[in-house]
């Protein structure tokens, strides 16, 4: 089956050699095609080049995208889409002036989503989630990480991951599982932290890797969380099993997590709002990238990752949408695009590098997908005619996309 794209106004991100991702200054830089033609082949980019060398082919399908801007589909590396419930009550909490803090120290946050979740069913849990999943690929996504979390229990982690599972397998978009055991203490181990721990290595993680539920491992590194050397504890665990690191880190304090994580070659170290320049000096010649959530940030009012900086040091970016029931009830990657070049001040180049290129390598898919590449899956963003790429985070609140293809297919 070969599809053709042709009179593309501007096809983005387009990388004739592969490229894992992108830092520091080589970020401003978005290679591109004026005037282009895409081809795929089956789920798979085949050519793409100027118009004047457009193939003079009888493809099975061709789609006209005068005026239209193609790049590769948001490749979303932190989200935690598989929930129960929501958290309404608590936004309303938060606007009456408790801050995130506040309300985790009553019982409620992730401890309150776990409650749900315990009490959920596992049809019910994926019945809710995929309406989310459904939601974001329509938003563009077309490639996606999703974490437990929300169980805390062997059942209830299992569960989780089972329900991503199974979202894997019956939609297009490529999902890789993030076990998220060490997210919050449950009450009942409020004072003997290790023996929770000791719950995470030797009850859940031998079922997890025997079940393949899990590519990566993640826990949540703050204080009143889990602290460096609990998370140390946790990562050597996962190394046991093949699963390489996703550290949640410096969200509300910096305490020397990044340099632990960074020293366990983690692959991520995840929203980075409160950074040192020790932080910054860890993650320099580093395979570690670190990745941005700005859309938490907006709703729960706290610091932007300093975005700036970062990448003035060299340092590579990811963007991600952190999609939760707590702190970024979103997973749209447009409004994470546009609110990085609005209140992070990165270029709209930078930006569409940190959601596509960036995020494919923060989760370990940069050679199949988050670029215009040959032998890449043709999962594509169509815009609606637009005067140029500036204004996808321009018109932040518009939904600019026309279509979305994923492994070649047209979605919507
Ligand atoms: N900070 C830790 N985990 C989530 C929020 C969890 C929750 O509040 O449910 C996050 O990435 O923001
Ligand atoms: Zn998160």
């Amino acid at each position: 089956m070969q599809t053709l794209i042709i009179n593309i106004k501007e096809l983005l991100q387009v990388r004739e050699t592969h490229v894992d991702k992108v830092s520091g200054n080589e970020m401003a830089v978005l290679p591109s095609i004026k005037n282009a033609f895409l081809l795929i082949e089956d789920d798979t980019i085949a050519a793409f080049g100027s118009m004047n060398d457009c193939p003079k082919i009888n493809a099975d399908k061709t789609i006209e995208a005068d005026g239209k801007i193609v790049l590769p589909s948001w490749c979303d590396s932190h989200t935690h889409i598989v929930y129960a419930g929501n958290r309404e009550q608590e936004f309303v909490d938060r606007i009456n002036g408790l801050t995130y803090e506040e309300i985790a120290n009553r019982g409620g946050g992730i401890l309150n989503s776990a409650k749900k979740l315990n009490e959920t069913s596992e049809d019910d849990i994926y019945n809710q989630s995929k309406k989310r999943l459904e939601e974001v690929i329509q938003q563009g996504t077309g490639a996606v990480e999703i974490k437990s979390g929300y169980g805390l229990t062997v059942e209830g982690e299992l569960k989780m991951l089972r329900v991503i599972k199974k979202l894997a397998q019956n939609y297009p978009i490529a999902i890789k599982a993030t076990f998220l055991g060490a997210h919050a203490f449950p009450l009942e181990y409020k004072e003997n932290h290790s023996a929770y721990i000791d719950l995470i290595i030797n009850e859940m993680l031998p079922k997890i890797a025997e079940e393949k539920l899990a590519d990566y491992i993640d826990a949540f590194l703050e204080t009143g969380y889990f602290s460096v050397e609990e998370t140390e504890r946790i990562m050597e665990a996962g190394k046991q099993y093949g699963l390489r690191s996703k550290i949640h880190v410096n969200q509300f304090t910096a305490i020397n997590g990044i340099a632990a994580c960074v020293k366990h070659n983690a692959l991520s170290v995840d929203h980075l709002e409160i950074v040192t320049d020790e932080d910054i000096e860890a993650l320099k010649n580093s395979e570690t990238i670190a990745v941005a959530l700005p859309s938490c940030s907006y709703f729960i009012s706290i610091p932007y990752t300093p975005a700036r900086k970062m990448l003035n040091a060299g340092l590579p970016l990811a963007l991600a949408s952190d999609f939760n029931p707590g702190t970024t009830p979103s997973g749209n990657m447009n409004f994470v695009v546009a609110t990085a070049c609005i209140k992070m001040k990165m270029t709209p180049e930078e930006a569409i590098n940190a959601a596509t290129i960036n995020g494919a390598y923060a989760m370990g898919l940069s050679a199949t997908h988050g670029s215009i590449t040959i032998g890449k899956k043709a999962n594509l963003i169509i815009t609606k005619p637009l005067n140029s790429f500036y204004e996808l985070p321009y018109a932040f609140g518009s939904n600019l996309i026309e279509q979305v293809l994923l492994n070649g297919k047209v979605i919507s």
